[in-house]
């Protein structure tokens, strides 16, 4: 008889992404100079970062290895005893479950407990992280797109219902979805503080890391990044955008890092608290979803993606999509 699943951990937001990059210098530029992350720690071969608006240690960690990879992204749980909620939960789940003391992991970090989901994704759950100097009102100190906060993860994986599954079983809601005319399930956005998403479902081949969302508090911070890197001939750096999203409604831009990890420069989406709050539904023939004035989505975006590692710092093997949307014949996307 299958056990009855743990009570889950009680996450309360997407709180950081450890990186692997292979040049920390190159990335340092790109991180900091031109995104506008605060350096909070940095020594040999590790920089942890964090947005303008950010109280605690870091949202982004960059760590120089030998190949571009997603080491863990990290949700922040209420309270010291959903550690132990956590490790229950993916135990339970018959999943790789690894206990990790303050100073053993990440730097800022308390005790933590990593697991590889069910998708394949390395996940850290903490509860403890060092408080840092408020620069909320630091306005000389701001630059590039002057990035206030991680808002998101986006997640490339071939079962999108499964992915929806394991995160409705973390008690995450659903805000919006892109699905077929038979309701198959193309992606969808997830969220568990009162935004759009904490995480988000890209179809395709996975577990691959497909952006970091990282929010500003307008639009004109998205348009002067997309100067920024046009004045300084870096424009390879820009993938796609900038736009307004049809799910979200956020105003958009996507960067490629110098290792080629995509972030997504993103302001102005809606609030999601009220209970029974309706999840959207968008029709994947519809142009207007991924880009509301219908402008095409770049094949890289839905192509391209980070491996991810695993407890032990291997790269995963990944699954093919079972659903592909590029191949959805859409005009705005028009690609076959
Ligand atoms: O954050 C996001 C919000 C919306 C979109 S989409 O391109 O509009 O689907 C993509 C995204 O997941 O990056
Ligand atoms: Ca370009
Ligand atoms: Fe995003």
């Amino acid at each position: 008889m299958t056990p009855a699943p743990a009570p889950a951990p009680d996450v309360v937001r997407s709180a950081y992404a450890q990186l692997v990059v292979t040049d920390l210098a190159k990335a340092r530029w790109f991180w900091a100079d031109m995104l506008g992350f605060h350096v909070q720690y940095e020594a040999p071969g590790i920089i942890c970062l964090r947005g303008s608006d950010e109280l605690t240690h870091h949202s982004v960690v960059l760590r120089e290895g030998e190949a571009a990879a997603l080491d863990h992204i990290a949700y922040r749980v209420r309270t010291p005893a959903d550690l132990d909620r956590a490790e229950r939960f993916f135990h339970r789940l018959d999943r790789p479950v690894r206990r990790v003391p303050r100073g053993e992991g990440t730097p800022g970090v308390g005790d933590a407990v990593r697991v590889v989901d069910p998708l394949g994704f390395p996940v850290e759950f903490f509860h403890d992280i060092d408080r840092a100097e408020r620069l909320i009102q630091r306005y000389d100190l701001r630059r590039g797109a002057e990035v206030a906060r991680l808002d998101h993860f986006n997640i490339c994986t071939p079962d999108i219902p499964a992915a929806y599954a394991h995160y409705r079983s973390l008690g995450f809601g659903c805000s919006e979805t892109i699905e077929g005319d038979e309701h198959e399930l193309y992606a969808a956005w997830m969220y568990r503080k009162q935004t759009v998403h904490d995480v988000a479902f890209t179809g395709g081949a996975g577990p691959r890391l497909h952006h970091l969302g990282l929010a500003t508090h307008e639009s004109h911070h998205v348009l002067r990044c997309a100067d920024l890197f046009g004045s300084l001939r870096k424009e390879h750096h820009i993938e796609r955008g900038p736009g307004r999203h049809g799910v979200s409604n956020a105003f958009y831009l996507y960067l490629r890092d110098p290792d080629g990890h995509r972030v997504e420069i993103y302001t102005s989406d809606y609030y999601t608290g009220d209970p029974g709050h309706e999840t959207y539904r968008w029709n994947v023939h519809d142009d207007r979803r991924r880009d509301f004035w219908g402008n095409a989505v770049i094949e890289s975006w839905y192509r391209e993606a980070a491996p991810v590692l695993d407890l032990d710092g291997e790269p995963q093997p990944v699954t093919d999509a079972l659903l592909d949307e590029s191949s959805v014949r859409v005009g705005a996307d028009g690609l076959g």
